[in-house]
This record gives structure tokens, sequence and C-alpha cells, in this order.
């Protein structure tokens, strides 16, 4: 009842604000994506392949989001596809995201605020994993933005969820039910978008052949477990018009429609036509086509299912994979103090990188440790989801609550919100579900997020310490520098000195030894040496000669006493 309560309150806002919904087209070229498009806003919107060249400028053309190309990653599929050049025919086109947003007002006069996400390239590569994975990595990160505002401290209050509701899947018609590529895609891409599978250009079919065609994708889509978006009913608990539209609609899928950009008037009312040369189909026509059908569940009957169904259960399908997977981080934290400590809003990111193989260990442990928990204190409001603060209650099924608490069964495929709601109300045997819900939601995250801040606090406080440790070590160090330099400064000066002094020392004997070497003439003892006299005269010559002979004489006996030149140079030598 709460829950119903706090559904048609938000719903009112919704309607007050504008609804956001959003619609994504995928499928191969030329299955009739653009023209479903613009039938179902009755307004030829978006540009057919062929017609950008002659384009108005005022005509509005879709924006890229994101393009990849493996072959050329230069290369836009959206550009690629507007300004085609038979020179590039030969080049795979990748694939590119673009959205057209706009808004609405629907058959209830209310505002409905429609993004388009077309996909095109997709299918035109040799191999289209490429594209399959682009698809998915652009819903996983509008998840990711929806999961990084919710666990923000302040939220944004303009915020945009972007995240795509529906993914309307066209399947070329070729009458043999799907390929590989279909398969594999809706399969990958139902983890993130309700997918409804649609047989576009349907015309091409008799009767036979395409209630032939439906049946071999439905056992197709039965055959390879695709999860697409069911019209599933509860015969018990749902109203008899709901079980009767949901049986009609559920027989009817594949929707198979037929669109046209042309307008035209059948039977006097404006409508949207196709001319053949034998007549005119109205596509609203639901004799021959399921367009109008679609329409009205796209943008009417189910729209607020297909966003509950996205929020519910494949965005908290998500949402607790990406926890739980946190939960592996304290492993990694430990390993890896490079990494900073997840704060609410880089989450996403950090879960991004997890595994989640510890899923049914982590959540039993936690359940167990938390069992005596009062689960409502001390949980921070922000980190309460939404719509636990919306006072929605638990919408975990009973498939889900037994994955939880480590059972064997896998959480049952989605389906109908109907479905799923009424397992919610039911109790669990032996957990109670409103508990579980905020323990898997809350605690888990309230845990680790606790241990990693420890954990966190701690390496900051080693960190401090260790810094501490370093500038002393440097001070320590610049000091022993400066004492060296010091050392080294006095050290220099001695040396310097004791140079100057041998320099004067060696100037000193220098001195002596010139000295000790000028001849010394002695007259007899006693008596001063007189004046050289002068070269040239006969003194001289004669002086000269007594000179040498006393040279050779000195010489001879420096030879026997070498050293002992002091007596050899005063007067007394000469008496000998
Ligand atoms: N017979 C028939 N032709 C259709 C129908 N819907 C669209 N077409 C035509 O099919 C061609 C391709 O349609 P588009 O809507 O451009 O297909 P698309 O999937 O957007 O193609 P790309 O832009 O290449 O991705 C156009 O000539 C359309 O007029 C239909 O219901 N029946």
């Amino acid at each position: 009842m709460a829950r119903n309560t706090s559904a048609f309150l938000r719903r009112r806002k919704d309607i007050k604000r504008g609804i956001r919904f959003t619609i994504m087209v995928v499928g191969p070229s030329g299955t009739g994506k653009t023209s479903f498009i613009n039938s179902i806003l009755d307004q030829n919107i978006l540009p057919h392949k062929y017609q950008y060249s002659n384009l108005q400028p005022s005509h509005s053309v879709p924006k890229t989001i994101t393009y990849s190309n493996l072959n050329d990653p230069g290369l836009d599929a959206f550009e690629f596809q507007k300004n085609f050049d038979p020179a590039l025919a030969n080049k795979e086109p990748g694939i590119a995201i673009t959205e057209t947003s706009l808004e609405i007002i629907d058959e209830d006069e209310s505002k409905v605020m429609l993004s388009i996400i077309d996909t095109p390239g997709f299918g035109d590569n040799l191999d289209n994993e490429i594209c399959i994975q682009e698809i998915c990595n652009f819903l996983e990160q509008q998840f990711d933005l929806a999961l990084s505002e919710e666990t923000r401290v302040r939220r944004n209050p303009r915020f945009v969820d972007t995240r795509v509701h529906a993914c309307v899947y066209f399947v070329e018609p070729t009458g043999h039910g799907l390929r590989e590529l279909d398969i594999q895609t809706m399969k990958k891409l139902s983890k993130y978008v309700n997918i409804l599978p649609v047989i576009g250009r349907s015309d091409s079919f008799t009767k036979q052949e395409l209630s032939d065609f439906k049946r071999r994708i439905n056992q197709d889509i039965e055959r390879f477990k695709i999860p697409t978006f069911q019209f599933a009913y509860d015969e018990d608990e749902d109203d008899e018009d709901v079980v009767e539209e949901h049986t009609f609609l559920s027989q009817l899928q594949p929707f198979a429609i037929i669109t046209s950009d042309e307008e035209g008037e059948v039977n006097g009312v404006k409508t949207r036509v196709r001319r053949y040369p034998w007549g005119v189909i109205d596509i609203n026509d639901t004799n021959v086509s399921d367009f109008a059908i679609l329409k009205s569940v796209l943008l009417g009957s189910h729209l607020q299912d297909l966003k509950d169904l996205t929020h519910e259960f494949l965005y908290e399908a998500y949402r607790t994979e990406k926890l739980v997977s946190v939960a592996d981080l304290r492993d990694e934290f430990t390993d890896d103090t490079q990494r900073g400590t997840p704060s609410m809003s880089n989450l996403a990111d950090i879960a991004n990188s997890k595994s989640i193989a510890q899923f049914g260990k982590d959540m039993k442990n936690i359940t167990n440790q938390t069992s005596n928990m009062n689960l409502n204190s001390g949980v921070p409001e922000m980190i309460k989801p939404k719509y636990e603060m919306d006072n929605n209650s638990s919408i975990l099924n009973d498939e889900e609550l037994k994955s939880i608490t480590g059972g064997v069964k896998p959480p049952m495929p989605y389906g109908s919100s109907r479905e799923h709601s009424s397992s919610i109300t039911s109790n669990h045997s032996h957990v109670d579900a409103k508990k579980m819900r905020k323990i898997s939601e809350t605690v888990p995250y309230m845990l680790r997020h606790e241990s990693l801040a420890t954990k966190q606090h701690k390496l900051e406080r080693l960190e401090q310490r260790s810094a501490m440790d370093l500038a002393k070590r440097a001070a320590d160090l610049e000091k022993k520098a400066m004492e060296l330099k010091l050392k080294e400064k006095k050290l220099r000066e001695e040396l310097a000195k004791k140079e100057q002094l041998e320099k004067k020392l060696n100037a000193m004997n220098a001195a002596k030894q010139a000295q000790a070497q000028q001849p010394v003439i002695s007259v007899g003892p006693g008596s001063a040496p007189g004046p050289v006299p002068g070269v040239g005269s006969p003194l001289d010559q004669s002086q000269a000669f007594a000179n040498k002979s006393h040279l050779n004489r000195s010489s001879a006996y420096s030879s026997e006493e070498a050293g002992d030149d002091a007596s050899f140079v005063t007067g007394d030598d000469q008496s000998h």
C-alpha cells in the first residue's frame, strides 16, 4: 500500500515536471528504424540516410554521443552515414550512438521529455561484436551515472536520468527467424534495458508468412533464453481486463509494424499512410499493422511499467552487483596502496573494476554479522537508496532473496512489474524480505566502507609518520653536509698555509744554497773580504785564476766531504 502511494506521488511529480522517457532503436540498416521514430512522433524529425545532403539548416540532426570503429578509429558511423561517399564504400562504419531529445504531449495531455537513441552502423561491420559492446558500454554508463548520483552526499537537483527504458529491436524481415547477431545483441542488452523485438516493414509478408515468422522468432527467444519484455500477469491478483490485455499483447509479440513518413487521409481521418500501386494502407490500422498498439504500449499503457522495471529491476540488479563487487576491493586495497578510498561519488568507478565472484559468500557473512543490528539506526540518510527514502518497500522477490542468502536458485527472469510487485509482498520463509532489503542495500556497503576508511586512516598516519621521518633525516643530512663543508674549508685553509710555509722554506733554502754557492775570497784570518775587482784588469785575471784553482779545490773537497760547506767557506779553511 505504502509503495503504491509513493509510486502514485512520484508519478504525479513526474507528470508535473514532465515524464522523462528514453527509447533506443537497434537493428540493421534499412529495417525501418527512422520511419518508426518519425511515425511514433507523428513528425518527420529524423532524416533518412539519403536525406542528409538536402537537409534544410533548420532541420534537427541527432547529436552523436559516442562512436567506435576498430579498423578506422577516426571514422564516425553517423558522419559516414550522413555524408555518404562512394569512395569510402569499402570501409566499415563501426558504430555510433546518437541522441535526439524532444518534448511531446501524449494522449493524456501530459508532457513527456522523450530521448531517442539511435545506433547507426549496427550490423554493417564484418564483425559486429564491437557494436554490441559499444551499446552495452553506453547503457552501463547511464546506470553508473545514476548510481554515482544516488550515492552522492549532496544530490544534484538538476541531475538528468539518462537511463534507457526501452529498446525496440528491429529483426530483419527475412522470414527465417533470429540471426546470431540478433540473439547475441538482445541477450547482452537485456541486462540493461527492456527489449521489445519488432518486425519492421511487415507489409512485405502475407498473413501466413508473418504468422510463421513470428512463431519462429518466439521459438528462438525461448530456445536461446532471451529475456525480452513480457506482458506477464497473475490471474489470481490482476484485474480481469489487465489479464485480458496482457494475454492479447503477449500473443501479438513480436509486434509486426508498418511505418511511413507520408501523411494522408483514410476515410476522412488524417493519418500516416503507405501508398502501393494497388491501394493505401493506414499504418494505424490494427488489422494490418501492430504499429498503433506498440506506440500505445511505449508512450501510454506501459511507459511507467517500463520505467519502473528499468529502475527497480534492471538498475537494482546492476546496483547490487556493483555494491557487492566493492567487497572485493578490500583485498585489492590491501595489495595496492596506491588506490584511493572509494568515496560515495566514485563508487561506480570502483565497482566497475571488480568481480562479483564472492557474491553469495559475502552476502551470507554480512547477513550473519548484521542479523542483530537495528537496521534503521546508524545508516546515514545519504546512503539510503532513493526509493527507500521515498518510503518504498522492498522490491526483492523470493528468488533474489534466495540467491542473496546463498540459495541455489538464480534470480527470476524479469517480466511484468505486476508479477514483480506480487512477489514483493510475499514473506520469505526464512528471512524478512524488508530487512533483507535494507541489509543488502546499506549494511554491506557501510561495513566495507568503514573498513576501507579505517585502512585509509591507518595509511595516512603511516604516510605522515614516514614523511616526518624523512624530513628529520633530510635536516640531519643537511646539518652534516654543512659541518663537512666547514671542515673542508678549514682543511683547505690549513693546506694553503702549509703550502705557503713550504714555499717560504724552499725559498729560504734556495737563497741559502745560492748564498753558499757565491764565491768567497778570504784574505786572511780575520780579514774581511775585499771588493770584487772588475774583470779584465791584470789583477782580475790573476784573481780569476786564483778563484778557479780555489774552486777546483773546493769541488774536490766537496766530493770528499759533501754537506759540510759551512767550514769550507770560512777563512780557516784556507789556512789548511
Ligand atoms: N515497405 C515498407 N517500407 C518501409 C517501411 N518502413 C520504412 N520503409 C522504407 O524502408 C527504407 C528504410 O527505412 P529507414 O526508416 O530509413 O530504415 P533505417 O533502419 O532507419 O535505416 P538506416 O538509416 O540505414 O539505419 C525507406 O525507404 C523507408 O521508406 C514499411 O513499413 N514498409
